[in-house]
């Protein structure tokens, strides 16, 4: 169905080619999984397919990629539409209309498809996906894992033949990714679908693949195999493989399922020792730092190490007059593409350039407090919080969890004041943060959006670094160092738009760790970021936890939370259901426990840090 003969794209301005020797054929009707380190070159390689490289990213496309026989560089994006249905990294950049259903609507719209049909469609991808209860809400004030839906939703009812997709599942929580997973599945199965889809987080994905094509390092060629065999020699693997390996288990496995018949052996050498909590340095062990009590009227969730061994223990290919490449690409032959990009958070741009903008105060105090009391925040007509009443003290790390929707974005712009609460009360550091001046603020608290392009606003990682550092009145280097230190090979003088999503997001994280707030705030911190540089992001974290910062990370990444956070925050519509030690929350949930407590369950290990630390 897809067929690369001896393709190489180099990106203006570049010398040696992003992409090269690619040389094979996916057949129709297959799943194919595109995994790599960050930065390697995989939505590169997928642009070839949808037609977004060369046709909107620039640069030279050598050799020739065809999609049941059409050629993507003689054809534009517009005219693969009724074959190829493509969903970006970024759902924003995707939307051609205002609603839900008008949105599921549109491709199918554009191919003339029968009212009838239409509806019927519109209908059963609602239902697939989740989305009946949003069918007539405004895309713009939808939640980001709502937007991703729509989506691949918008992607579905066309019934194109091949569907290239690009970190599906990266704002979804775990139970609607493993819905969006089976509706790929059914498709590839029962309509003969080719679908190519690149996904970092390889723990939710890699039982669903036929094949895996592994892109080991820029510019090298890609090997296609069985999953079982890619995994044998990928340098990403998701914590299943890696326990596998530690174990030396053969052949590997790939699923929770697999891993648990095998792992009588390991539980037996595990049965007399005790996992250790999560600490400075990548190290487990106890915190550096305990945190002090709390102050306000809810229990105390300081760091607290479990007794061990306890129980718990693009785009879119549509018309490009409607649609923007990220970040206003342009298609050199038709001039400047308008970016279409709803605004989500009226003004959320403006006032985190501004909350940035606005630090030419000293040097931020280490510590912070946070008290949420009895907090509310209704938006339009939905109540997306209620009765949020939390403490946040320095040198714990949580983790706030729940499904898409449930209101965790909303919690953290009302920690930055960009939201102001309906009823109840914020206090970061005694201060009201909404009635709090943003050069005031940022003193106290700073926050990774979810969207990291909404922190960026000059014109190559260079300048955003500099101005970093002078915001932060840091020494010069401070920014581009932690970049480096998070992702290595970003390059200086490239424009953040034209980034990939990990070293865009790695970017919006060094600028914000610069600044050394003493309440870090960082939204889906995970996107794009393969496993490296998600540990190296969590050592970092784990040296500021144990410096005295509190840090909050709202992620649907449950390896990372388990990883590094001290406690858990279960939000599920506007209402805390959950919170408590890491090890309790958990463990004791399907959705939320990561995959070696799963493996391992009843006894309590919850990373493969813990069980290599404990074999050691
Ligand atoms: N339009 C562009 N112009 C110049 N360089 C680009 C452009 N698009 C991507 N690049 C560069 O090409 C390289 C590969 O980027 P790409 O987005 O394909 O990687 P990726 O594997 O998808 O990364 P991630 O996992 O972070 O999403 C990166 O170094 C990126 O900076
Ligand atoms: N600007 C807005 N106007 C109206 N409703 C909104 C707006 N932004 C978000 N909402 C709604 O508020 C609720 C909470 O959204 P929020 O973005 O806080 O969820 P979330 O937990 O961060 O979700 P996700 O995991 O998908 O990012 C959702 O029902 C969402 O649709």
């Amino acid at each position: 169905m897809i067929h690369f003969e001896e393709v190489s794209v180099t990106y203006e301005g570049h010398t040696t080619p992003t992409i090269q020797h690619v040389q094979l054929t996916i057949p129709e009707g297959e799943l194919v999984l595109l995994i790599g380190p960050s930065g390697v070159g995989k939505s590169t390689l997928l642009g070839t397919v949808s037609g977004l490289v060369p046709h909107f990213t620039g640069g030279t496309l050598r050799g020739r990629v065809t999609v049941d026989g059409r050629d993507t560089r003689t054809h534009k994006p517009r005219e693969l539409a009724d074959l190829v249905g493509t969903v970006g990294q970024d759902p924003l950049a995707h939307f051609v209309t205002d609603t839900v259903e008008d949105e599921l609507a549109y491709g199918m719209e554009s191919l003339g498809l029968a009212p009838h049909v239409m509806r019927r469609r519109v209908e059963e991808t609602l239902d697939l996906l989740g989305l009946a209860d949003l069918r007539d809400r405004p895309i713009a004030t939808l939640s980001g894992g709502q937007q991703q839906r729509v989506a691949i939703g918008s992607v579905l009812t066309p019934h194109p033949k091949v569907l290239v997709l690009d970190e599906p599942t990266s704002a979804l929580d775990p139970a609607a990714a493993e819905e969006v997973l089976s509706v790929l599945q059914r498709l590839v199965h029962d309509l003969g679908t080719t679908v190519l889809m690149a996904e970092h987080r390889l723990e939710r994905v890699i039982q669903y693949a036929d094949r895996a094509l592994l892109l080991p390092s820029p510019s090298a060629a890609p090997i296609l195999g069985t999953p079982t065999e890619i995994m044998a020699i990928s340098p990403v693997h998701p914590p299943v493989v890696t326990l596998g390996r530690l174990a030396g288990w053969n052949p590997l496995p790939l699923s929770v399922r697999d891993a648990r018949r095998r792992a009588h052996d390991l539980r037996s050498h595990l049965a007399a020792k005790a996992p250790q909590p999560p600490t400075a340095n990548g190290a487990h062990g106890e915190p550096r730092t305990a945190a002090p009590a709390a102050t306000g009227g809810t229990p105390t969730h300081a760091p607290q190490p479990p007794t061990a061994p306890s129980p718990h223990g693009e785009t879119r290919t549509c018309p490009p007059t409607r649609t923007g490449g990220a970040g206003g690409n342009t298609d050199p032959a038709e001039g400047r593409v308008p970016t279409h990009r709803p605004a989500r958070e009226t003004g959320l741009r403006a006032a985190l350039a501004r909350l940035r903008r606005g630090t030419t105060a000293p040097p931020p105090a280490a510590t912070a407090t946070a008290t949420l009391k009895e907090l509310g925040v209704r938006r339009a007509r939905i109540d997306a919080l209620r009765h949020i009443t939390l403490t946040l003290t320095p040198g714990e790390t949580t983790a706030l969890m729940g499904r898409n929707g449930a209101g965790k974005s909303t919690l953290l712009n009302t920690l930055v004041g960009m939201i102001e609460p309906t009823t109840g009360t914020v206090t970061v550091n005694g201060r009201t943060p909404h009635r709090t001046p943003p050069r005031e603020l940022i003193r106290e608290v700073g926050l990774v959006p979810q969207e990291p392009r909404d922190l960026l606003y000059a014109d190559t990682v260079a300048a955003e670094c500099a101005a970093a550092d002078a915001d932060a009145e840091a020494p010069p280097g401070t920014c581009r160092d932690l970049v480096t230190a998070l992702l290595p090979g970003v390059p200086d003088d490239t424009h953040p738009r034209d980034l990939s999503e990990g070293q865009r997001l790695a970017l919006a994280l060094a600028i914000v760790l610069t600044g050394r707030p003493p309440l870090l705030l960082l939204d889906e911190p995970t996107r794009g970021l393969d496993y490296a540089a998600k540990a190296r992001l969590a050592d970092v974290l784990r040296d500021l936890a144990a410096e005295g910062h509190a840090i909050v990370l709202a992620t649907h990444d449950v390896e990372l939370a388990a990883e590094i956070a001290h406690r858990v925050v279960i939000l599920a519509d506007g209402e805390v259901v959950a919170d408590g030690p890491t090890a309790d929350v958990v463990v004791s949930s399907p959705s939320f426990a990561p995959q070696v407590s799963k493996i391992l369950a009843p006894d309590p290990w919850l990373t493969v840090t813990q069980v290599r630390e404990a074999l050691a």
